[in-house]
């Protein structure tokens, strides 16, 4: 008999107090055992209109629901006795006959008993469109006919209910349906598409299909489910989309990526695939890796989640940012660390050597970004390379007298920093790949790198050196061309790593309610593509939930913007959210003083993000918008979003090449769009007026 949990059950588990947790833990253990379990005087639940629900007892008070057939036992509900029966008396579990997949479906008399006001649901003759003073309303699903709304997993007893649904009831009328029928009729109603419905799932076990899949998980050992009673909460580490899923399981012949806006579950894909390539081979060393220490931090908590009940492998595994794992290999391989110049010793070598050269017709920020661009990442060590080196969407053309001219001073630069005993971030990366590259012998066997957009040219050829080219699953990448806010675009391919064929776009946001999703959104092009050509396209995506509009709103002075934000953050906790469930973002460390000053207006205490730390109990976490990537919270506030702040004009000011005003532009949005998606439920954005002129895309979003 095969043993399942439903979220459902998981989602309640997470609601009980712990020590209640526990004797439901000891419950469902020796169920599993044995699945008569005479301990828990099971009893059939009489007045559901489904005879195989029953309960069980956990204790005086709690009631386990269990729903029985001969080949499966689900454990479906956990709460208290009368709330638990009153659960199990409205709904049933059956097999959609269009679909094949198996849903919990609301009963239709019971909503309508419970719910009285929802009869009108079901009463198309009695349903008349509300009449709203502007845009008048009009049934949403009115078109479709019946064989398309069951082709995506309406239930056939909703059919009525969907076909009258207005703007207003969409959302309330989500809740009653099954996920799967849900996204697709948000995504008809966003887009005008529907999804064609998949061929019906009929031979195999329905509880296969990929969108019972998840919604329930078949255990096949008290290991797995001990790690699933343990963190009920967790619902991502044992429910995936069927389109996150696909991409965890799938066997990938080359290297791969995920792609998908902000809160699509990239990460949680990285996450699940790492964990694959450690559980399925007992010889993987995998390498897991992002941007930053604070991010390697949370992949590596939630790693442990994954892999609970599978102690052997976390010694396999290495958690680090890029550099961290750099410096790490650098040492082993060579014997001793490196020695990382700081920016401005780069730039007081890069003067020294071009006054040596006696340089002239060449500012000091255009060696500079010519440095940092061009020499540095391409690994540029010779005339004769400078002269072909391709400096790709570079619009200042530079003739071979010029390289000629330029090159000494580059030369110089480097072999000064060298005499410094001192790297360059790329220098490393790059020695790494060089080093690796020519051996067979491999650190990894796998390797993993979320928030791949801010991948620069010399860590990408790193990423590739350290793990063998051939065989599957090498090389899995996730992350967002729109948040990309360090590297500039570069070709993939040319570095010798393919994605054809191998890159999928998740279009399921499970952090940011629909309202801020969209207007976050609106911030950057609905499609774009990479270098190589690959397409990343937003259009399409869905939120799991609704919440508010986000409030834009400018000030005259700062004052009176501190004091709005300091009302926000006040609202927030008083309404229950923890401080540490807050954010509140800023362009650069000369705005953080204001935020300071809003949550001293709310009468907080706040931690100023950083590259060691994210978030500390009691305190509101304030920070520039560069760190608040891969982080999320309830309520974020974005202030001081002033037409002088956003897009910095230092940054803007610093252009030497034409080409770069564009990507300085399109990176400063994506910092905006970064922040405002760190939001789940509520998003406030603050400037001075007139204010950013990013801002204006926000604000038509929500017109
Ligand atoms: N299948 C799932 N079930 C439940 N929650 C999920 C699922 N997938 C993702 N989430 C949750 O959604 C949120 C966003 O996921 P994640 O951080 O993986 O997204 P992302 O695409 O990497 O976001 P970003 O681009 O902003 O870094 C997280 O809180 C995560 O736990």
């Amino acid at each position: 008999m095969d043993f399942r949990l439903a979220d459902t059950f998981t989602d309640a588990l997470a609601r009980l107090p712990a020590q209640e947790q526990k004797a439901v833990k000891v419950s469902v253990m020796d169920l599993q055992l044995d699945p008569s379990a005479p301990g828990l005087q099971m009893h059939r639940i009489t007045a559901s209109k489904d005879p195989n629900f029953w309960s069980a007892r956990v204790n005086r008070d709690i009631r386990l629901i269990l729903h029985k057939t001969g080949a499966s036992l689900l454990v479906a509900y956990v709460d208290h006795h009368d709330a638990a029966y009153a659960w199990a008396e409205r709904r049933q579990i059956e097999t959609h006959p269009r679909t094949g997949a198996v849903q919990i479906v609301e009963v239709r008399e019971r909503v309508e008993a419970a719910q009285p006001d929802l009869a009108r649901w079901w009463t198309p003759e009695e349903t008349t469109l509300p009449m709203a003073a502007e845009a008048p309303a009009r049934f949403l699903f009115d078109g479709l006919e019946d064989e398309a709304l069951l082709g995506v997993g309406v239930p056939e007893e909703w059919l009525t209910p969907v076909r009258r649904t207005v703007e207003d009831d969409f959302f309330e009328l989500a809740e009653h349906l099954p996920r799967e029928a849900a996204e697709a009729l948000l995504e008809y109603a966003s887009t005008g598409r529907l999804e064609a419905p998949e061929p019906a799932f009929v031979e195999a076990d329905p509880f296969e299909h990929p969108d019972a899949r998840r919604r329930f998980v078949t255990i096949d050992s008290a290991d797995e489910l001990a790690a699933a009673l343990d963190a009920p909460w967790d619902r991502w580490s044992i429910f995936l989309h069927p389109s996150q899923r696909a991409v965890v399981e799938r066997r990938y012949g080359g290297p791969a990526r995920a792609t998908g806006s902000a809160g699509t579950g990239k990460t949680v894909v990285a996450l699940h695939r790492a964990a694959r390539a450690l559980r399925s081979d007992a010889e993987a060393r995998v390498l897991l890796t992002t941007f930053s220490e604070p991010l390697a931090r949370h992949l590596e908590a939630k790693l442990e989640v994954l892999l609970a009940q599978h102690r052997g492998a976390a010694g396999r595994v290495t958690v680090a940012s890029f550099e961290a794992v750099a410096v790490e290999l650098y040492e082993l391989a060579f014997g001793h660390r490196p020695r990382l110049a700081r920016p401005d010793q780069v730039e007081a070598a890069l003067a020294l050597a071009s006054a040596e050269v006696g340089l002239s017709g060449f500012s000091q920020r255009f060696l500079a970004v010519e440095w940092e661009q061009v020499i540095d990442p391409r690994q540029v060590t010779s005339a004769e390379a400078y002269a072909v080196v391709p400096r790709l969407g570079r619009k200042t053309r530079l003739g071979a007298r010029q390289r000629e001219a330029l090159w000494p001073v580059f030369e110089r630069t480097r072999a000064r920093l060298e005499g410094q005993g001192l790297m360059t971030a790329p220098m490393l990366f790059n020695a790494l790949a060089d080093r690796f590259e020519a051996h067979a012998d491999k650190p990894f066997s796998h390797v993993v790198v979320d928030e791949a957009q801010d991948l620069g040219v010399a860590e990408l050829r790193l990423m590739r050196a350290i793990a063998p080219s051939d065989g599957p699953d090498r090389l899995f990448f996730a992350g967002d061309l729109g948040q990309r806010i360090f590297q500039q675009p570069f070709s993939w391919r040319e570095l010798g790593v393919d994605l054809r064929g191998r890159s999928s776009t998740l279009k399921v946001n499970y952090r940011t309610s629909q309202q801020i999703r969209e207007a976050a959104d609106a911030l950057l092009p609905p499609s774009v593509r990479d270098v190589d050509g690959e397409e990343a396209d937003r259009r399409g995506t869905i939120s799991a939930f609704e919440g508010p509009a986000p409030a834009i709103s400018l000030f005259a002075s700062e004052r009176d913007e501190q004091a709005r934000v300091g009302r926000f953050i006040r609202e927030g906790l008083d309404q229950g959210l923890a401080p540490e469930q807050i954010g509140v973002f800023v362009r650069s460390p000369r705005e953080l003083p204001r935020a300071r000053a809003a949550a001293a207006e709310a009468g907080i205490e706040v931690i100023e993000i950083s590259g060691d730390r994210t978030e500390a109990e009691g305190r509101v976490s304030i920070g520039v918008m560069h760190l608040a990537k891969g982080l999320e919270f309830r309520w974020v506030a974005v202030m001081a979003c002033d037409d002088d702040v956003l897009p910095s004009p230092e940054r803007v000011d610093a252009v030497v090449d034409p080409a770069d005003l564009d990507d300085v532009y399109e990176t400063e949005r994506h910092l905006l769009y970064v922040a405002c998606t760190r939001a789940r439920d509520r998003l406030l954005v603050t400037g001075l007026g007139p204010g950013s002129e990013f801002l204006e895309d926000l604000v038509r979003s929500l017109r």
